[in-house]
C-alpha cells in the first residue's frame, strides 16, 4: 500500500522542520521522514552543544576582564559540570521534546530512511526493517543536511578520528586534541577545548577562518596563542596512525610527528545526498543539490525538474551552511509550496516572500572564538571580487565608551564595507567581546540597504557598545549636500 501526502520532508532537522510547518500552516498535510533524531544536526552535535560548551569559558574570561569581578572568579572551569550542562541543552540525545512540537504543528512523523523510488514516490525502510512506500501528492523536499568531510590522508580513515559529531557530544575531555582544520569548527572547538585544559594543536591548510576579513582570523590566531594553543599555519598531517597504545601520531610535512590522544577532523562538509536513489530520479548521488530562488531542485540542464515537484533546503543545497539561513530557505520554501499546490498568488521576485535572496549578499554569521567573529554581508575583498565600487571604513572598538565600560582593555576592530554609488552598507565584520549581539543591526543596515545619511538617525544607545556604528560613520565623513 502507497500512503500519500501533499507533501513529504526527508530530514527532519531544524530546516526540515520549518518546511514542514509552513506547508502545513498554507493548508497542505505534510509527513516528515527522519532516520536519526527530531532535531537534526544543530540540535545533538552542532550548534547547541558546541555553543554549551563555548559558553561556560567565555563567561570566564568575560568576568577575568572587569576588575572588582576578576577577583571572584580565580578558578579553573568544572568541566563535569560543563559537560552536563551540555547534556541538558542537548536533552541527553532524546528527541521526545521536538516529537512532541512535530504533533503538535499538525505535521505527520515517519522513523527511517527514504530513498527515491521515482518522480514524487519514496521508500522508508524503518529502524525494525518495516518497509513503507511513500508517494507526495504536490512536493518532495530534500533536507538531508551535510556530513564531516574526511580529507584523503593516509591512515586517516583507520585511526578512529573525531569528527565534529564526537567533539561535541564527548563525556571526557582529552589530554591532547590535535585539530585538522581551520574553519569555524576547528577554531571553535579549539578554543572550548583548550579553555577545558586541553592541550590543543591546530593544524590549519591556509590561516584561520580565511572566509571572514583578514583581522578575524588574525585576532582568533592570536588569541588561541595566548590561551596556549600550538595553531600552525599552512599545515597539515601527512599521514595519522593510532597505535596499539591508543596514542594518534599525525606526521607533518617536515617529519615532525604530534602526538595526541584524539585527532578532530574539521576540514568542511559533504553533501548528505549519497543514498538517497537520487539516480532513480535522474539525478547524481554524492553531489550537493543547486535550487533556484525558491528552493526548487535544478538538474543538470539548470532547469527544475520536471513538473516542479522536487525542493531542497538546508546544508544540502550549499547556499549556506547555516541553521538560521536554512531556516529562512524553509519559510520561504513551505510557503511556495502550499501557494503552488493552492493556486495562491507565487511572489519570486528578489526579496519577495516566497525566495531566499539573502542567500546571496546578506548572511549572518557569528563565530562564537573569543575573540567573537561577527560578520554580515560582503567582505572588503568579495565586495571587490563582485566588482563594486567601494570604501572601507575601519575602526577600533576599545575606544568606544560603552565598550571600554563593559571591559577592562576592550579590544576589537570594526569594518565597514560601503557601496560607494548607492551610498549603503555591503557588509560588517564586528571582532571583540560580545560583539554578536550587534550583528542583526548590521542585516538590517544591509538587508534595507539603508541609505548612510539616513543611518546618521540611528542615534545608538550611550554607553553601549552599539555606539561603534556612529564612530563608523564619523570616520567615513558626512555628505555637506544631504
Ligand atoms: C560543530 C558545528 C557547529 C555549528 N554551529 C552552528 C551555529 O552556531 N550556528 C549556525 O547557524 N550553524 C551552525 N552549524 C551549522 C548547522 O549545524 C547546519 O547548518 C544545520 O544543522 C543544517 O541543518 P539541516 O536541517 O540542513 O541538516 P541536519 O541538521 O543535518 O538534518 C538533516 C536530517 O536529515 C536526516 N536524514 C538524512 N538522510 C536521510 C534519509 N535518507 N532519510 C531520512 N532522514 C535522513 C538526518 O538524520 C538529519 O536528522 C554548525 C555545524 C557544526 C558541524
Ligand atoms: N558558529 C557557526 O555559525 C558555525 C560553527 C561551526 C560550523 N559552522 C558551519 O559548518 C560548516 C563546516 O565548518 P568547517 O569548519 O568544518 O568547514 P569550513 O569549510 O568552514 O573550513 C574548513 C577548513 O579546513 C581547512 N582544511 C581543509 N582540508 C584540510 C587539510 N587536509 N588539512 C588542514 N586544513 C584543511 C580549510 O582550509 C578550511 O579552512 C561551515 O560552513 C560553517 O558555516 C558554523
Amino acid at each position: 500500500m502507497t500512503t500519500e501526502y501533499d507533501l513529504i520532508v526527508i530530514g527532519a532537522g531544524a530546516i526540515g522542520e520549518n518546511v514542514a510547518d509552513r506547508a502545513v500552516q498554507g493548508g497542505l498535510t505534510a509527513l516528515l521522514v527522519e532516520a536519526e533524531l527530531v532535531g537534526g544536526e544543530c540540535s545533538y552535535w552542532a550548534c547547541m552543544p558546541s555553543k554549551a560548551l563555548l559558553r561556560p569559558g567565555e563567561a570566564k574570561r568575560a568576568a577575568q576582564h572587569v576588575d572588582g569581578a576578576k577577583q571572584a572568579v580565580t578558578g579553573d572551569l568544572d568541566v563535569e559540570a560543563v559537560l552536563k550542562r551540555r547534556d541538558y541543552f542537548t536533552s541527553n540525545w532524546n528527541d521526545d521534546g521536538q516529537v512532541a512540537w512535530v504533533k503538535g504543528a499538525g505535521i505527520e512523523l515517519l522513523r527511517g530512511h527514504a530513498t527515491f523510488t521515482g518522480v514524487k514516490e519514496l521508500e522508508v525502510v524503518g529502524p525494525d526493517g518495516e518497509v513503507t512506500q511513500l508517494r507526495a501528492r504536490k512536493a518532495i523536499t530534500v533536507s538531508t543536511g551535510s556530513t564531516s568531510l574526511l580529507p584523503d590522508i593516509p591512515g586517516l580513515a583507520d585511526a578512529d578520528p573525531w569528527t565534529s559529531r564526537e567533539a561535541t557530544s564527548a563525556h571526557s575531555v582529552p589530554k591532547r586534541l590535535v585539530i585538522v582544520g581551520g574553519g569555524v569548527v576547528a577554531a571553535e572547538m579549539a578554543t572550548a577545548y583548550a579553555s577545558f585544559g586541553t592541550t590543543v594543536t591546530v593544524l590549519a591548510r591556509s590561516k584561520l577562518l580565511e572566509k571572514e576579513e583578514d583581522f578575524a582570523g588574525e585576532a582568533v590566531t592570536r588569541s588561541l596563542r595566548e590561551m596556549g594553543v600550538d595553531v600552525r599555519i599552512g599545515e597539515s598531517a601527512t599521514a595519522v596512525e593510532r597505535g596499539a597504545d591508543g596514542v594518534v601520531r599525525s606526521t607533518l610535512a617536515d617529519g615532525t610527528v604530534i602526538e595526541s590522544d584524539e585527532l578532530l577532523v574539521a576540514a568542511g562538509r559533504l553533501p548528505r545526498t549519497g543514498d538517497l536513489g537520487l539516480e532513480n530520479i535522474g539525478l547524481t548521488p554524492h553531489q550537493w543539490l543547486e535550487t533556484d530562488d525558491t528552493l526548487l531542485v535544478l538538474g543538470d540542464d539548470g532547469k527544475p525538474l520536471e513538473g516542479e515537484w522536487l525542493y531542497a533546503t538546508g546544508d544540502v543545497n550549499h547556499r549556506v551552511l547555516l541553521t538560521h539561513q536554512g531556516k529562512y530557505q524553509a519559510r520561504a520554501c513551505g510557503d511556495v509550496i502550499a501557494a503552488r499546490a493552492t493556486g495562491r498568488p507565487v511572489h519570486d521576485a528578489p526579496w519577495g516572500r516566497h525566495v531566499a535572496t539573502a542567500d546571496h549578499q546578506s548572511v549572518p554569521q557569528v563565530t562564537f572564538t573569543d575573540p567573537p567573529v561577527a560578520s554580515v554581508g560582503l567582505t572588503s575583498f568579495a565586495a571587490e571580487k563582485a566588482g563594486y565600487r567601494t570604501k572601507v571604513v575601519d575602526y577600533e572598538i576599545g575606544y568606544v565608551a560603552g565598550a571600554s565600560v563593559h571591559s577592562d582593555g576592550y579590544t576589537g576592530h570594526a569594518r565597514m564595507v560601503v557601496d560607494e554609488d548607492r551610498k549603503v552598507v555591503l557588509g560588517v565584520t564586528f571582532v571583540g567581546p560580545d560583539v554578536q549581539e550587534l550583528l542583526t543591526s548590521a542585516t538590517v543596515a544591509i538587508v534595507g540597504e539603508v541609505p548612510l545619511d539616513r543611518l546618521w538617525h540611528a542615534v545608538p544607545a550611550y554607553p553601549t557598545i552599539s555606539e561603534v556604528w556612529l564612530r563608523l560613520l564619523e570616520t567615513y565623513g558626512r555628505d555637506d549636500s544631504a
